[in-house]
C-alpha cells in the first residue's frame, strides 16, 4: 500500500496493492497492521457504512460533534466521487481549508479523514457505491454540518447547481461562520 500526504495534516490518500489476473482483481481493502504501520495511527474502527447514490448526489458536509467525532476511511466500491474534507481544527494552521480527491472503482484509492474534519462527496457516476469505516458510532443527536456551497470555504464542486441532488436536510445546513463557536 502506498500512502500520500495531503496539504491538510493528518489526512492521507492510500493506494492499495491491487492484484489483477484473468479472474478480475483482489486487494486488501483494510488491514489494521498495514494501515497502522503506514499511517503511524492506532485507530479502532467500530462501524462500517455503505451508501448508493445517483450521479449528481451531494452528501455533506457532515461531522459529529464533541466526543462523538468520527475519523473515516472512505472508498468507492463502484462508480466515482469527488470526495472533500474541511479542516475544522481551530488550532490547525489549515483551519477552514479543504482538500478534494477523486475516488473511483478503478484507482481503488482510499481517503483517511481524521476527527476534527467535515466530510462530503459529490457523486460523478450513476449507481455509485460508497463505503467507509468510522472510529466512532453514529449518534443522531451530535450530527452537524456545513452548507456545501459555503462562500468562505469556496469549494469547487465541479458540477453546476442544477445538476446536483441534495437532501432537504443538507440544503438547510448552517454556514461555516455560523458554527465558528462550536469548533
Ligand atoms: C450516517 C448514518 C445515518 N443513519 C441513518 C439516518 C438517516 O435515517 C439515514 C440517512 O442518513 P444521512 O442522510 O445522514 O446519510 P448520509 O448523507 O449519507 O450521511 C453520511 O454522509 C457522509 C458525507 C459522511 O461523511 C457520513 O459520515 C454520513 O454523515 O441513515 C444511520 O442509521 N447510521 C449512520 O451512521
Amino acid at each position: 500500500m502506498k500512502i500520500k500526504e495531503t496539504p491538510l495534516s493528518g489526512c492521507f490518500v492510500l493506494s492499495p496493492n491491487v492484484f489483477e489476473d484473468e479472474r478480475g482483481y483482489f486487494y486488501e481493502s483494510f488491514n489494521e497492521r498495514v494501515f497502522g504501520s503506514k499511517t503511524g495511527l492506532s485507530i479502532r474502527f467500530v462501524q462500517d457504512n455503505q451508501s448508493k447514490s445517483s450521479r449528481g448526489v451531494l452528501r455533506g458536509l457532515h461531522f459529529q460533534k464533541g466526543v462523538f467525532a468520527q475519523a473515516k476511511l472512505v472508498r468507492v466500491v463502484k462508480g466515482k466521487v469527488l470526495d472533500v474534507c474541511v479542516d475544522l481544527r481551530k488550532e490547525s494552521r489549515t483551519f477552514g481549508e479543504s482538500f478534494s480527491v477523486i475516488l473511483d472503482s478503478i484507482n481503488h484509492e482510499q481517503f483517511y479523514v481524521p476527527r476534527g474534519f467535515a466530510h462530503g462527496f459529490l457523486v460523478l457516476e450513476d449507481d455509485t457505491i460508497f463505503s467507509y469505516k468510522c472510529d466512532n458510532f453514529y449518534n443522531k443527536e451530535s450530527e452537524s454540518g456545513i452548507i456545501y456551497n459555503d462562500k468562505e470555504l469556496n469549494i469547487d464542486w465541479i458540477f453546476p447547481k442544477e445538476e446536483m441532488i441534495i437532501s432537504e436536510k443538507d440544503s438547510m445546513l448552517p454556514t461555516f461562520k455560523d458554527l465558528l463557536d462550536e469548533f
